[in-house]
Protein backbone atom coordinates (compact mmCIF):
# COMPACT_ATOMS: atom_id res chain seq x y z
CA UNK A 1 0.00 0.00 0.00
CA UNK A 2 1.39 3.76 -0.67
CA UNK A 3 -0.24 6.23 1.04
CA UNK A 4 -0.07 10.43 0.17
CA UNK A 5 -0.58 12.60 2.42
CA UNK A 6 -2.29 16.28 2.33
CA UNK A 7 -0.05 19.73 2.55
CA UNK A 8 -0.48 20.25 6.33
CA UNK A 9 0.57 17.06 7.50
CA UNK A 10 3.46 16.70 4.82
CA UNK A 11 4.66 20.63 6.52
CA UNK A 12 4.17 19.40 10.18
CA UNK A 13 6.11 15.99 9.45
CA UNK A 14 8.78 18.34 7.38
CA UNK A 15 9.01 20.91 10.41
CA UNK A 16 9.67 18.00 13.04
CA UNK A 17 12.48 16.49 11.06
CA UNK A 18 13.87 19.73 10.44
CA UNK A 19 14.45 20.25 14.29
CA UNK A 20 16.84 17.03 13.72
CA UNK A 21 18.90 17.82 10.83
CA UNK A 22 21.83 20.47 10.05
CA UNK A 23 20.22 23.31 7.50
CA UNK A 24 19.90 22.56 3.76
CA UNK A 25 20.29 19.03 4.58
CA UNK A 26 16.35 18.11 3.73
CA UNK A 27 17.02 20.07 0.14
CA UNK A 28 20.26 18.71 -0.25
CA UNK A 29 18.84 15.01 -0.30
CA UNK A 30 15.92 16.30 -2.20
CA UNK A 31 18.22 17.82 -5.03
CA UNK A 32 20.43 14.82 -4.63
CA UNK A 33 17.33 12.46 -5.62
CA UNK A 34 16.30 14.82 -8.37
CA UNK A 35 19.58 14.91 -9.97
CA UNK A 36 20.25 11.37 -9.77
CA UNK A 37 16.74 10.86 -11.72
CA UNK A 38 17.15 13.60 -14.07
CA UNK A 39 20.95 12.08 -15.09
CA UNK A 40 19.57 8.91 -15.95
CA UNK A 41 16.98 10.14 -18.47
CA UNK A 42 19.89 12.15 -19.69
CA UNK A 43 22.01 9.35 -20.19
CA UNK A 44 18.16 6.79 -21.25
CA UNK A 45 18.49 9.69 -24.14
CA UNK A 46 22.10 9.88 -25.35
CA UNK A 47 24.35 11.05 -22.99
CA UNK A 48 24.60 13.84 -19.96
CA UNK A 49 27.99 15.21 -21.23
CA UNK A 50 27.08 18.28 -23.24
CA UNK A 51 23.72 17.78 -22.93
CA UNK A 52 21.60 20.68 -22.31
CA UNK A 53 19.09 21.30 -19.34
CA UNK A 54 16.38 24.25 -18.45
CA UNK A 55 15.54 24.71 -14.98
CA UNK A 56 12.19 26.79 -14.35
CA UNK A 57 12.81 27.99 -10.79
CA UNK A 58 9.90 29.42 -8.86
CA UNK A 59 10.30 32.15 -5.96
CA UNK A 60 9.89 28.86 -3.20
CA UNK A 61 12.15 25.89 -2.07
CA UNK A 62 10.53 23.92 -4.79
CA UNK A 63 12.83 26.82 -7.15
CA UNK A 64 16.09 25.93 -4.27
CA UNK A 65 15.56 21.71 -5.38
CA UNK A 66 15.56 22.25 -9.24
CA UNK A 67 19.01 24.70 -8.87
CA UNK A 68 20.92 22.25 -6.44
CA UNK A 69 20.15 19.09 -8.81
CA UNK A 70 20.87 21.59 -11.31
CA UNK A 71 24.31 22.62 -9.86
CA UNK A 72 24.71 18.47 -9.88
CA UNK A 73 23.68 17.88 -13.23
CA UNK A 74 26.45 20.84 -14.23
CA UNK A 75 28.98 19.11 -12.32
CA UNK A 76 28.14 16.09 -14.52
CA UNK A 77 29.04 17.95 -17.94
CA UNK A 78 25.57 18.89 -18.53
CA UNK A 79 25.04 22.79 -19.66
CA UNK A 80 21.97 24.13 -17.17
CA UNK A 81 20.46 27.53 -17.32
CA UNK A 82 17.88 28.41 -15.04
CA UNK A 83 15.46 30.82 -15.89
CA UNK A 84 13.56 32.90 -12.54
CA UNK A 85 9.65 33.51 -12.57
CA UNK A 86 10.73 35.76 -10.02
CA UNK A 87 14.20 37.01 -10.40
CA UNK A 88 14.63 39.19 -7.78
CA UNK A 89 12.82 35.73 -5.44
CA UNK A 90 15.39 33.08 -5.96
CA UNK A 91 16.49 30.43 -3.88
CA UNK A 92 20.19 32.27 -3.03
CA UNK A 93 22.00 29.49 -2.27
CA UNK A 94 20.67 27.68 -4.98
CA UNK A 95 21.70 30.19 -7.64
CA UNK A 96 25.53 30.42 -6.09
CA UNK A 97 25.82 26.35 -6.15
CA UNK A 98 24.60 26.36 -9.60
CA UNK A 99 26.95 29.05 -10.65
CA UNK A 100 29.91 27.56 -8.59
CA UNK A 101 29.39 24.31 -10.98
CA UNK A 102 29.34 25.96 -14.22
CA UNK A 103 25.67 26.97 -14.96
CA UNK A 104 24.04 29.86 -15.68
CA UNK A 105 21.11 32.10 -15.42
CA UNK A 106 18.93 32.49 -18.53
CA UNK A 107 16.26 35.56 -19.41
CA UNK A 108 14.05 33.61 -21.69
CA UNK A 109 13.02 29.75 -21.30
CA UNK A 110 13.66 27.50 -24.16
CA UNK A 111 15.06 29.86 -26.48
CA UNK A 112 17.69 27.14 -27.90
CA UNK A 113 16.17 23.42 -28.26
CA UNK A 114 17.23 21.48 -24.88
CA UNK A 115 17.02 17.82 -23.79
CA UNK A 116 15.27 18.34 -20.18
CA UNK A 117 12.97 20.99 -18.70
CA UNK A 118 13.15 20.93 -14.61
CA UNK A 119 10.06 21.74 -13.54
CA UNK A 120 10.36 23.76 -10.56
CA UNK A 121 7.87 26.66 -10.67
CA UNK A 122 5.76 25.69 -7.36
CA UNK A 123 5.73 22.47 -5.29
CA UNK A 124 3.32 22.25 -2.34
CA UNK A 125 3.53 26.02 -1.93
CA UNK A 126 1.75 26.50 -4.99
CA UNK A 127 -1.84 27.91 -4.51
CA UNK A 128 -4.92 28.24 -6.86
CA UNK A 129 -4.07 28.43 -10.72
CA UNK A 130 -0.65 29.70 -12.17
CA UNK A 131 -0.20 33.37 -12.26
CA UNK A 132 2.19 35.63 -14.16
CA UNK A 133 5.74 34.43 -15.48
CA UNK A 134 4.73 31.08 -13.81
CA UNK A 135 2.03 30.61 -16.39
CA UNK A 136 3.95 31.80 -19.21
CA UNK A 137 6.80 29.36 -18.40
CA UNK A 138 4.19 26.32 -18.68
CA UNK A 139 3.20 27.08 -21.73
CA UNK A 140 6.60 26.91 -22.92
CA UNK A 141 7.65 23.52 -21.19
CA UNK A 142 4.30 22.00 -23.25
CA UNK A 143 4.87 23.21 -26.47
CA UNK A 144 6.47 20.51 -27.63
CA UNK A 145 6.25 16.61 -25.87
CA UNK A 146 9.26 14.28 -25.63
CA UNK A 147 7.05 12.02 -27.61
CA UNK A 148 7.13 13.95 -30.21
CA UNK A 149 11.23 14.87 -29.82
CA UNK A 150 10.87 17.65 -27.41
CA UNK A 151 12.63 17.52 -24.13
CA UNK A 152 12.06 15.33 -21.07
CA UNK A 153 10.15 17.26 -18.18
CA UNK A 154 10.98 16.57 -15.05
CA UNK A 155 8.63 18.11 -12.20
CA UNK A 156 9.78 18.56 -8.39
CA UNK A 157 7.58 17.57 -6.11
CA UNK A 158 4.69 17.98 -8.29
CA UNK A 159 3.56 19.08 -11.53
CA UNK A 160 3.24 22.74 -11.33
CA UNK A 161 -0.54 24.11 -11.16
CA UNK A 162 -1.86 21.04 -9.72
CA UNK A 163 -4.04 21.18 -6.09
CA UNK A 164 -1.71 19.42 -4.49
CA UNK A 165 -4.24 18.18 -1.74
CA UNK A 166 -7.39 17.67 -4.21
CA UNK A 167 -6.09 16.29 -7.78
CA UNK A 168 -7.66 19.16 -9.05
CA UNK A 169 -6.25 21.40 -11.98
CA UNK A 170 -7.94 24.76 -12.03
CA UNK A 171 -5.67 26.09 -14.84
CA UNK A 172 -2.92 25.23 -17.47
CA UNK A 173 -0.02 23.43 -15.20
CA UNK A 174 3.08 21.43 -16.22
CA UNK A 175 2.63 17.89 -17.92
CA UNK A 176 5.68 15.96 -16.58
CA UNK A 177 7.04 12.76 -18.19
CA UNK A 178 8.48 12.10 -14.48
CA UNK A 179 7.55 13.96 -11.31
CA UNK A 180 10.54 13.35 -8.12
CA UNK A 181 8.33 13.41 -5.58
CA UNK A 182 10.10 13.90 -1.55
CA UNK A 183 9.35 12.62 1.77
CA UNK A 184 5.59 10.84 0.94
CA UNK A 185 3.16 10.98 -2.00
CA UNK A 186 0.81 14.11 -2.20
CA UNK A 187 -2.98 13.53 -3.29
CA UNK A 188 -2.33 14.77 -6.77
CA UNK A 189 0.19 12.12 -7.65
CA UNK A 190 -2.61 9.51 -7.48
CA UNK A 191 -5.78 11.12 -7.62
CA UNK A 192 -7.62 13.95 -9.97
CA UNK A 193 -6.56 14.86 -13.50
CA UNK A 194 -3.29 16.10 -11.85
CA UNK A 195 -2.43 12.83 -11.63
CA UNK A 196 -2.67 12.07 -14.99
CA UNK A 197 -0.19 15.49 -15.36
CA UNK A 198 2.57 14.01 -13.31
CA UNK A 199 4.07 10.91 -15.19
CA UNK A 200 6.07 8.05 -13.44
CA UNK A 201 6.11 8.90 -9.98
CA UNK A 202 9.82 8.83 -8.19
CA UNK A 203 9.37 9.24 -4.62
CA UNK A 204 12.83 10.14 -3.09
CA UNK A 205 13.46 8.45 0.67
CA UNK A 206 14.61 12.12 2.81
CA UNK A 207 14.60 10.59 6.32
CA UNK A 208 10.69 12.06 6.78
CA UNK A 209 8.79 8.56 6.95
CA UNK A 210 9.27 8.33 10.87
CA UNK A 211 7.65 12.14 11.53
CA UNK A 212 4.26 11.17 9.31
CA UNK A 213 1.73 10.94 11.86
CA UNK A 214 -1.38 12.04 10.00
CA UNK A 215 -3.99 9.55 8.72
CA UNK A 216 -3.08 9.29 4.93
CA UNK A 217 -5.74 11.30 2.66
CA UNK A 218 -5.69 8.61 0.33
CA UNK A 219 -4.23 5.02 -0.42
CA UNK A 220 -3.39 3.65 -3.21
CA UNK A 221 -2.92 -0.48 -3.07
CA UNK A 222 -0.24 -2.04 -5.38
CA UNK A 223 -0.58 -5.92 -6.24
CA UNK A 224 1.04 -7.60 -3.42
CA UNK A 225 -2.30 -5.89 -1.15
CA UNK A 226 -5.07 -7.22 -3.50
CA UNK A 227 -3.03 -10.53 -3.96
CA UNK A 228 -3.17 -10.87 -0.01
CA UNK A 229 -6.99 -9.83 0.30
CA UNK A 230 -8.23 -11.87 -2.61
CA UNK A 231 -10.07 -15.00 -1.46
CA UNK A 232 -8.75 -18.22 -2.19
CA UNK A 233 -10.88 -21.91 -1.83
CA UNK A 234 -9.18 -23.60 0.55
CA UNK A 235 -9.40 -27.79 0.47
CA UNK A 236 -12.62 -27.82 2.49
CA UNK A 237 -14.25 -25.41 0.17
CA UNK A 238 -17.17 -26.23 -1.78
CA UNK A 239 -19.30 -23.79 -4.43
CA UNK A 240 -21.77 -22.59 -1.26
CA UNK A 241 -18.77 -22.05 1.36
CA UNK A 242 -16.76 -19.56 -1.61
CA UNK A 243 -19.83 -17.59 -1.37
CA UNK A 244 -23.02 -17.07 -3.64
CA UNK A 245 -23.75 -14.31 -5.28
CA UNK A 246 -26.77 -13.07 -6.36
CA UNK A 247 -27.71 -10.21 -9.81
CA UNK A 248 -30.61 -8.24 -10.18
CA UNK A 249 -29.54 -6.54 -13.31
CA UNK A 250 -30.84 -6.03 -16.96
CA UNK A 251 -34.01 -5.93 -18.30
CA UNK A 252 -36.02 -6.28 -21.29
CA UNK A 253 -34.53 -3.23 -22.83
CA UNK A 254 -30.79 -3.84 -21.61
CA UNK A 255 -30.19 -7.47 -21.49
CA UNK A 256 -26.85 -6.94 -22.33
CA UNK A 257 -25.82 -5.49 -18.81
CA UNK A 258 -27.53 -8.98 -17.01
CA UNK A 259 -24.72 -10.33 -19.56
CA UNK A 260 -22.39 -8.10 -18.36
CA UNK A 261 -22.42 -8.16 -15.08
CA UNK A 262 -22.64 -11.47 -14.37
CA UNK A 263 -19.78 -11.54 -16.87
CA UNK A 264 -17.41 -9.52 -14.38
CA UNK A 265 -19.14 -11.85 -11.32
CA UNK A 266 -17.86 -15.22 -13.03
CA UNK A 267 -14.10 -14.09 -12.84
CA UNK A 268 -14.54 -13.68 -9.19
CA UNK A 269 -14.03 -15.86 -6.34
CA UNK A 270 -17.82 -17.27 -5.47
CA UNK A 271 -18.34 -20.53 -5.92
CA UNK A 272 -21.81 -19.76 -7.81
CA UNK A 273 -23.58 -16.98 -9.23
CA UNK A 274 -27.99 -16.49 -8.89
CA UNK A 275 -29.57 -14.46 -11.30
CA UNK A 276 -32.98 -12.58 -11.11
CA UNK A 277 -34.33 -10.93 -13.79
CA UNK A 278 -35.52 -10.46 -16.84
CA UNK A 279 -32.58 -11.30 -19.38
CA UNK A 280 -32.76 -15.09 -17.67
CA UNK A 281 -32.26 -16.56 -21.29
CA UNK A 282 -29.68 -14.34 -22.51
CA UNK A 283 -27.76 -15.35 -19.24
CA UNK A 284 -28.17 -18.61 -19.49
CA UNK A 285 -27.12 -18.74 -23.23
CA UNK A 286 -24.08 -16.91 -22.23
CA UNK A 287 -23.50 -18.19 -18.61
CA UNK A 288 -24.99 -21.96 -18.78
CA UNK A 289 -23.87 -22.23 -14.75
CA UNK A 290 -25.88 -19.70 -13.46
CA UNK A 291 -28.86 -20.51 -11.45
CA UNK A 292 -31.90 -17.96 -12.80
CA UNK A 293 -34.73 -16.96 -12.00
CA UNK A 294 -36.99 -14.08 -12.87
CA UNK A 295 -37.56 -12.13 -9.70
CA UNK A 296 -35.33 -11.71 -6.25
CA UNK A 297 -37.80 -13.01 -4.40
CA UNK A 298 -37.69 -16.43 -5.92
CA UNK A 299 -33.76 -16.24 -6.71
CA UNK A 300 -32.67 -18.35 -3.87
CA UNK A 301 -30.14 -17.37 -0.67
CA UNK A 302 -26.91 -15.45 -1.55
CA UNK A 303 -24.28 -13.67 0.23
CA UNK A 304 -24.07 -10.81 -1.46
CA UNK A 305 -26.31 -9.37 -4.24
CA UNK A 306 -25.71 -6.59 -6.81
CA UNK A 307 -28.62 -4.88 -8.16
CA UNK A 308 -29.27 -1.87 -10.86
CA UNK A 309 -27.05 -2.65 -14.17
CA UNK A 310 -29.66 -1.76 -16.90
CA UNK A 311 -32.50 -2.46 -14.73
CA UNK A 312 -34.62 0.33 -15.34
CA UNK A 313 -36.60 1.97 -12.97
CA UNK A 314 -40.31 0.82 -13.55
CA UNK A 315 -42.17 -1.05 -10.88
CA UNK A 316 -40.76 -4.16 -11.57
CA UNK A 317 -37.34 -2.37 -11.16
CA UNK A 318 -38.31 -0.88 -8.00
CA UNK A 319 -40.09 -3.80 -6.25
CA UNK A 320 -36.45 -5.93 -7.40
CA UNK A 321 -34.66 -3.59 -5.57
CA UNK A 322 -36.55 -2.98 -2.67
CA UNK A 323 -36.24 -6.79 -2.24
CA UNK A 324 -32.61 -6.64 -2.98
CA UNK A 325 -32.35 -3.95 -0.12
CA UNK A 326 -34.38 -5.77 2.36
CA UNK A 327 -31.91 -8.81 2.07
CA UNK A 328 -29.47 -9.32 5.06
CA UNK A 329 -26.30 -9.43 2.67
CA UNK A 330 -23.76 -6.99 1.48
CA UNK A 331 -25.22 -5.49 -1.20
CA UNK A 332 -23.98 -3.22 -4.60
CA UNK A 333 -26.23 -0.74 -5.94
CA UNK A 334 -24.97 0.14 -9.23
CA UNK A 335 -26.40 2.71 -12.18
CA UNK A 336 -30.54 2.67 -11.82
CA UNK A 337 -30.86 1.79 -8.61
CA UNK A 338 -28.11 4.49 -7.49
CA UNK A 339 -31.49 6.94 -9.49
CA UNK A 340 -34.01 5.35 -7.52
CA UNK A 341 -32.07 5.97 -4.17
CA UNK A 342 -33.09 9.22 -4.34
CA UNK A 343 -36.77 8.81 -4.10
CA UNK A 344 -37.24 8.96 -0.46
CA UNK A 345 -39.62 5.44 0.23
CA UNK A 346 -36.17 3.61 -0.35
CA UNK A 347 -34.56 5.62 2.61
CA UNK A 348 -36.24 3.59 5.48
CA UNK A 349 -35.30 0.08 3.86
CA UNK A 350 -31.55 2.10 3.75
CA UNK A 351 -31.63 3.30 7.56
CA UNK A 352 -33.02 -0.44 8.50
CA UNK A 353 -30.06 -2.33 6.64
CA UNK A 354 -27.66 -3.76 8.71
CA UNK A 355 -24.76 -5.07 6.10
CA UNK A 356 -22.81 -3.51 4.17
CA UNK A 357 -24.13 -1.80 1.16
CA UNK A 358 -21.88 0.11 -1.96
CA UNK A 359 -22.63 2.20 -4.23
CA UNK A 360 -20.83 2.20 -7.35
CA UNK A 361 -22.01 6.08 -8.70
CA UNK A 362 -20.06 7.50 -12.22
CA UNK A 363 -20.35 11.20 -11.65
CA UNK A 364 -23.64 11.47 -13.48
CA UNK A 365 -25.10 9.30 -10.52
CA UNK A 366 -22.86 10.63 -8.21
CA UNK A 367 -24.98 14.06 -9.11
CA UNK A 368 -28.10 12.60 -8.77
CA UNK A 369 -27.69 11.27 -5.26
CA UNK A 370 -25.75 14.25 -3.60
CA UNK A 371 -27.02 16.48 -5.44
CA UNK A 372 -24.15 18.14 -7.06
CA UNK A 373 -21.46 16.91 -9.13
CA UNK A 374 -18.40 15.49 -7.22
CA UNK A 375 -16.82 19.23 -8.29
CA UNK A 376 -12.68 19.50 -7.36
CA UNK A 377 -12.09 17.23 -4.15
CA UNK A 378 -13.44 13.54 -5.70
CA UNK A 379 -11.65 12.18 -2.83
CA UNK A 380 -13.60 15.04 -0.41
CA UNK A 381 -16.88 14.83 -2.22
CA UNK A 382 -16.88 10.57 -1.98
CA UNK A 383 -16.25 10.41 1.38
CA UNK A 384 -19.01 13.06 2.36
CA UNK A 385 -21.52 10.73 0.46
CA UNK A 386 -19.96 7.78 2.05
CA UNK A 387 -20.82 9.10 5.43
CA UNK A 388 -24.20 10.53 4.34
CA UNK A 389 -25.03 7.31 3.23
CA UNK A 390 -23.61 5.07 5.66
CA UNK A 391 -22.49 3.45 2.47
CA UNK A 392 -18.97 2.55 0.99
CA UNK A 393 -18.64 4.73 -2.12
CA UNK A 394 -16.97 3.55 -5.56
CA UNK A 395 -16.89 6.81 -7.29
CA UNK A 396 -15.88 5.99 -10.92
CA UNK A 397 -13.44 7.99 -13.01
CA UNK A 398 -9.90 7.54 -14.55
CA UNK A 399 -8.48 7.49 -11.04
CA UNK A 400 -11.75 5.49 -8.92
CA UNK A 401 -12.06 6.59 -5.56
CA UNK A 402 -13.41 3.74 -3.01
CA UNK A 403 -14.16 6.40 0.10
CA UNK A 404 -15.88 4.57 3.50
CA UNK A 405 -18.43 5.85 5.97
CA UNK A 406 -15.31 5.90 9.03
CA UNK A 407 -13.70 8.58 6.55
CA UNK A 408 -10.87 6.07 4.33
CA UNK A 409 -9.80 7.19 0.89
CA UNK A 410 -8.24 5.25 -1.74
CA UNK A 411 -7.67 5.61 -5.08
CA UNK A 412 -6.83 2.72 -8.07
CA UNK A 413 -3.98 3.31 -10.40
CA UNK A 414 -4.62 0.63 -12.86
CA UNK A 415 -7.18 1.89 -14.62
CA UNK A 416 -7.14 3.29 -18.65
CA UNK A 417 -9.28 5.06 -20.64
CA UNK A 418 -10.37 2.12 -22.76
CA UNK A 419 -12.56 1.78 -19.56
CA UNK A 420 -14.48 4.17 -20.84
CA UNK A 421 -16.65 1.92 -23.16
CA UNK A 422 -20.42 1.05 -22.40
CA UNK A 423 -20.94 -1.99 -20.28
CA UNK A 424 -17.53 -1.44 -18.71
CA UNK A 425 -19.23 -0.67 -15.00
CA UNK A 426 -21.79 -3.79 -15.33
CA UNK A 427 -19.10 -5.91 -15.10
CA UNK A 428 -16.92 -4.09 -12.11
CA UNK A 429 -20.47 -4.14 -10.56
CA UNK A 430 -20.56 -8.09 -11.03
CA UNK A 431 -16.97 -8.82 -9.96
CA UNK A 432 -17.37 -6.62 -7.22
CA UNK A 433 -20.28 -8.78 -5.98
CA UNK A 434 -18.66 -11.86 -6.26
CA UNK A 435 -15.99 -10.55 -4.00
CA UNK A 436 -18.29 -9.27 -1.26
CA UNK A 437 -20.27 -12.73 -1.09
CA UNK A 438 -16.52 -14.45 -0.85
CA UNK A 439 -16.48 -12.47 2.28
CA UNK A 440 -14.21 -10.21 1.47
CA UNK A 441 -15.00 -5.99 3.62
CA UNK A 442 -16.79 -3.99 1.11
CA UNK A 443 -13.71 -1.56 1.42
CA UNK A 444 -11.25 -4.33 0.34
CA UNK A 445 -13.71 -5.56 -2.47
CA UNK A 446 -14.36 -2.18 -4.14
CA UNK A 447 -10.32 -1.51 -3.77
CA UNK A 448 -9.88 -5.20 -5.45
CA UNK A 449 -12.64 -5.10 -7.82
CA UNK A 450 -11.24 -1.66 -9.56
CA UNK A 451 -7.64 -3.29 -9.57
CA UNK A 452 -8.75 -6.00 -11.23
CA UNK A 453 -11.20 -4.32 -13.45
CA UNK A 454 -8.40 -1.82 -14.60
CA UNK A 455 -5.71 -4.67 -15.04
CA UNK A 456 -8.41 -6.07 -17.50
CA UNK A 457 -8.81 -2.82 -19.36
CA UNK A 458 -5.33 -2.67 -20.14
CA UNK A 459 -4.94 -6.61 -20.86
CA UNK A 460 -8.17 -5.80 -23.32
CA UNK A 461 -6.54 -2.53 -24.90
CA UNK A 462 -3.28 -4.29 -25.72
CA UNK A 463 -5.53 -6.83 -27.95
CA UNK A 464 -6.95 -4.02 -29.56
CA UNK A 465 -10.00 -1.82 -29.27
CA UNK A 466 -12.12 -2.58 -26.15
CA UNK A 467 -15.63 -3.46 -25.62
CA UNK A 468 -16.94 -4.30 -21.85
CA UNK A 469 -17.71 -7.71 -23.83
CA UNK A 470 -13.49 -7.95 -23.71
CA UNK A 471 -13.09 -7.16 -20.39
CA UNK A 472 -15.47 -9.82 -18.76
CA UNK A 473 -12.59 -12.22 -21.66
CA UNK A 474 -9.70 -10.82 -19.72
CA UNK A 475 -11.08 -10.43 -16.92
CA UNK A 476 -10.02 -14.87 -15.40
CA UNK A 477 -6.92 -14.25 -16.27
CA UNK A 478 -6.36 -10.82 -14.63
CA UNK A 479 -8.08 -12.50 -11.42
CA UNK A 480 -6.21 -15.55 -11.62
CA UNK A 481 -2.31 -13.88 -11.69
CA UNK A 482 -4.22 -12.44 -8.36
CA UNK A 483 -5.00 -16.01 -6.92
CA UNK A 484 -2.51 -18.06 -5.09
CA UNK A 485 -2.76 -21.70 -7.77
CA UNK A 486 -5.21 -24.77 -6.88
CA UNK A 487 -2.84 -27.14 -5.47
N1 LIG B 1 10.05 22.08 3.61
C1 LIG B 1 10.99 21.14 3.48
O1 LIG B 1 11.51 20.65 4.45
C2 LIG B 1 11.39 20.65 2.14
C3 LIG B 1 10.82 21.23 1.01
N2 LIG B 1 11.21 20.87 -0.19
C4 LIG B 1 10.70 21.57 -1.37
O2 LIG B 1 10.05 22.77 -1.02
C5 LIG B 1 8.81 22.86 -1.69
C6 LIG B 1 7.91 23.77 -0.93
O3 LIG B 1 8.55 25.01 -0.91
P1 LIG B 1 7.80 26.34 -0.55
O4 LIG B 1 7.04 26.19 0.69
O5 LIG B 1 8.84 27.40 -0.56
O6 LIG B 1 6.75 26.54 -1.69
P2 LIG B 1 6.90 26.42 -3.28
O7 LIG B 1 8.29 26.52 -3.71
O8 LIG B 1 6.13 25.23 -3.68
O9 LIG B 1 6.10 27.68 -3.84
C7 LIG B 1 5.89 28.80 -3.08
C8 LIG B 1 5.98 30.07 -3.87
O10 LIG B 1 5.38 29.98 -5.12
C9 LIG B 1 4.61 31.14 -5.38
N3 LIG B 1 3.30 30.69 -5.84
C10 LIG B 1 2.37 29.99 -5.14
N4 LIG B 1 1.30 29.76 -5.87
C11 LIG B 1 1.54 30.33 -7.08
C12 LIG B 1 0.77 30.44 -8.26
N5 LIG B 1 -0.44 29.91 -8.35
N6 LIG B 1 1.31 31.09 -9.33
C13 LIG B 1 2.54 31.63 -9.25
N7 LIG B 1 3.32 31.55 -8.14
C14 LIG B 1 2.81 30.92 -7.07
C15 LIG B 1 4.48 31.92 -4.11
O11 LIG B 1 5.07 33.18 -4.34
C16 LIG B 1 5.27 31.16 -3.09
O12 LIG B 1 6.23 31.94 -2.47
C17 LIG B 1 8.38 21.43 -1.81
O13 LIG B 1 7.42 21.24 -2.80
C18 LIG B 1 9.69 20.76 -2.14
O14 LIG B 1 9.98 20.88 -3.52
C19 LIG B 1 12.31 19.94 -0.41
O15 LIG B 1 13.47 20.72 -0.54
C20 LIG B 1 12.42 18.94 0.71
C21 LIG B 1 12.41 19.59 2.05
N1 LIG C 1 -10.88 8.10 -18.72
C1 LIG C 1 -10.97 6.96 -18.04
N2 LIG C 1 -9.85 6.31 -17.64
C2 LIG C 1 -9.93 5.16 -16.94
N3 LIG C 1 -11.09 4.57 -16.59
C3 LIG C 1 -12.23 5.17 -16.95
C4 LIG C 1 -12.23 6.40 -17.66
N4 LIG C 1 -13.52 6.76 -17.86
C5 LIG C 1 -14.28 5.79 -17.30
N5 LIG C 1 -13.51 4.83 -16.74
C6 LIG C 1 -13.96 3.61 -16.07
O1 LIG C 1 -14.85 2.94 -16.94
C7 LIG C 1 -15.95 2.38 -16.23
C8 LIG C 1 -17.22 2.99 -16.80
O2 LIG C 1 -18.31 2.60 -16.05
P1 LIG C 1 -19.75 3.27 -16.21
O3 LIG C 1 -19.62 4.74 -16.31
O4 LIG C 1 -20.61 2.72 -15.14
O5 LIG C 1 -20.20 2.74 -17.62
P2 LIG C 1 -21.47 1.83 -17.99
O6 LIG C 1 -22.63 2.38 -17.24
O7 LIG C 1 -21.62 1.99 -19.47
O8 LIG C 1 -21.13 0.44 -17.59
C9 LIG C 1 -15.69 2.71 -14.77
O9 LIG C 1 -15.04 1.63 -14.16
C10 LIG C 1 -14.75 3.91 -14.82
O10 LIG C 1 -13.91 4.01 -13.69
K1 LIG D 1 7.07 21.67 -9.53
Amino acid sequence: MRAAYRVADVRSAEAALLATVPPGALMARAAAGLARRCGQLLSERGGRYGSRAVLLVGPGDNGGDALFAGAELARQGVRVSAVAVVPDRIHAGGLAALRSAGGRLADEALSAPCDLVVDGIVGIGGVGPLLGRALALVGAVTAVPASAGGPVVVAVDLPSGVSADTGDVPGPAVRADVTVTFGCLKPALVVGPAAELAGEVELVDIGLGPFVRAEPAVRVADDGDVRSWWPVPGPQSDKYLRGVVALATGSVTYPGAAVLSVGGAAAGPAGLIRYAGAAREQVLTRHPQVIAATRVADAGRAQAWVCGSGLGSGARAIADLRAVLATPVPVVLDADAIAMLVDGAMAELLRARRAPLVLTPHDGEFARLAGAPPGADRVGAALRLAAWTNAVVLLKGSRTIVASPDGQAWANATGCAALATAGAGDVLAGLLGSLLAAGLPPVRAAVAAAYAHGLAGRAAARVGAVTATDLVTALPTVTGSLTAPCR
